[in-house]
């Protein structure tokens, strides 16, 4: 195995350890084994990147739009040269196969290009003026200083949604990712901060609750984007509004899928197995909750629950594995106490963990059929590779159904009848929907959510529009 080792903070242009005494080991999620130990920065080192912050902001709102994009695409050619690597260094910190780790590394570079590109389409407008002689414009103009806290499920992709939105828009940006994974956002972070003035791209880690209270607090920052969980979104939103920061609020999902009696089943089973347990099932999109038309369930659970049998689970540096560990113990054991907690509300749990390997933090797809919709399961996120199936009669059933549970992320819907599309798409709380297919989350169109999920979009336009503020200008003569 090639050699890990955890990164340095970066702070107001230079790579340098950080100040704290503090450390949290970093753990390999295929072996349990210790990496390395990541160094937690100071309050010292979160006030230096709050002091450089500024006069990054100064330079970079200077720097035409043109030249950001140029600048940004160089950073991206160099995240996509490097993308072995930095594939290598995810899947031993995060557990997933090398294969996706891979796919996300592009994906990132793909989401900061689109958005690097976006950056020369940042128009304002010219208002007709009622006085000759007068002009009245409408610019948008970057908010300001960001503060960026992304999670270790896909850290790059989540990562780049923030830092590519920001930087393109003109801000400069102070990005706490997940301690759980440094190694990984640090390399794409190095291929940017290259072609930046010091200061536009700081990366830090530390003790979270700390780093949020310093950042979203100080004055310097103008706006917070989030990506997490609902508990610590609602308590970052409190700290937002009372110091009137602008927050985006990514905060998982619970996504439902329609399954409607006219759907192409073997499509269905084939694109949605492999949704459900990419990253072990650890994803904000992944399709959890299963409606399927009474006349096809039977049908449907049992060609969905082996095709899950037949996934090989493994070590991510695997080049046969389909699906690796989850991220750590905690969400091993989290996973395992919601199934059971749902098997005692009555849910029927259709696959076996027989042949599990024994070291790690594996946890075999799970299939629960006949769940009740007050089940744990139904209602609580379960960010590990867990189906939850149940069996409807009419599509209204369907769809106040899917809408009963207190998040609104992603949604899917598998069928050819154009009245069904509409009333789902209508009708469904959700933020983005996917008909006969699972693209919820491309770079060129928004992705946010509605309730629990969050508010806010990332990527399009939307993504580009929540780093900028608008100014109207009135010249007179
Ligand atoms: N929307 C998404 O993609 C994600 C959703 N989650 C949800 O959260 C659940 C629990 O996972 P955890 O890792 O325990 O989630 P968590 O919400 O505690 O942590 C997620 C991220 O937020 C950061 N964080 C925690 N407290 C913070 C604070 N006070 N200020 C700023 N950042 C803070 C953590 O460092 C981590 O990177 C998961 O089961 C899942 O439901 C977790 C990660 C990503
Ligand atoms: O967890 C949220 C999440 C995960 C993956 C993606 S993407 O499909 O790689 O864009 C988006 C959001």
């Amino acid at each position: 195995m090639s050699a890990y080792r955890c990164p340095d903070l970066l702070v107001g242009g230079r790579w340098r350890p950080a100040a704290g005494e503090a450390r949290v080991a970093i753990v390999d999620p295929a072996t349990g084994e210790t990496l390395d130990e990541l160094a937690l920065c100071s309050a010292a080192d979160l006030q230096e990147a709050l002091d450089a912050a500024g006069p990054a902001f100064e330079a970079w709102r200077q720097v035409p739009a043109h030249e950001r994009c140029l600048r940004l695409e160089r950073g991206v050619a160099r995240i996509v040269g490097e993308a072995d690597r930095i594939a290598r260094l995810l899947t031993q910190e995060q557990g997933k196969p090398l294969a996706e780790a891979r796919a996300e590394c592009l994906m990132a570079a793909d989401l900061i290009k689109w958005y690097a590109e976006e950056a020369r389409r940042t128009y304002g407008r010219i208002v007709p003026a009622r006085q000759p002689g007068t002009r009245m414009d409408v610019l948008k103009v970057p908010v300001g200083p960001v503060a960026a806290f992304s999670p270790w499920n896909f850290p790059l992709v989540l990562s780049a949604r923030k830092l590519g939105g920001a930087l393109a828009a003109g801000c400069p940006i102070v990005l706490k990712a997940a301690e759980e994974t440094p190694a990984s956002v640090a390399a794409m972070v190095a291929c940017l901060a290259d072609e930046l003035p010091p200061g536009v791209i700081q990366l830090v880690y530390g003790v979270p609750a700390e780093v949020s209270q310093a950042l979203v607090t100080s004055p310097v920052i103008r706006k917070v984007s989030f990506t997490g969980s609902v508990p610590v979104g609602r308590h970052l939103a409190q700290l937002a509004g009372r110091h009137l920061k602008r927050i985006t609020l990514e905060l998982g999902g619970h996504a439902p899928v329609i399954v409607c009696e006219d759907a192409d089943l073997d499509r269905a089973v084939r694109q949605l197995v492999t949704h459900k347990f990419r990253n072990a099932g650890q994803a904000c999109l992944a399709p959890t909750r299963f409606f399927v038309a009474r006349r096809r369930y039977g049908a449907f659970l049992e060609a969905f629950t082996e095709a899950a049998r037949g996934l090989k689970l493994g070590p991510g540096l695997q080049a046969s594995t389909q699906m690796g560990p989850v991220a750590n113990a905690r969400r091993r054991t989290a996973v395992q106490d919601l199934v059971a907690r749902s098997i005692a509300c009555g849910a029927r749990k259709l696959s076996g963990d027989a042949g599990l390997p024994t070291q790690g933090f594996f946890v075999a797809p799970t299939i629960l059929a006949d769940v009740p919709l007050h089940a744990p399961a139904m209602q609580e996120e379960p960010f590990g590779p867990v189906a939850c199936l149940l069996p409807f009669d009419r599509l209204d059933e369907a769809i106040a159904m899917a809408n009963g549970n207190a998040y609104g992320l992603a949604g899917y819907l598998y069928t050819d009848s154009a009245r069904a599309m509409l009333q789902v798409s209508e009708r469904l709380e959700v933020g983005s929907l996917a008909i006969n297919g699972i693209g919820v989350s491309v770079p060129e169109a928004p992705f946010g959510g509605v309730k629990d999920s969050g508010h806010g979009s990332e990527s399009g336009c939307e993504g580009i529009e929540a780093f900028l503020e608008t100014r109207f200008n009135h010249h007179a003569a």
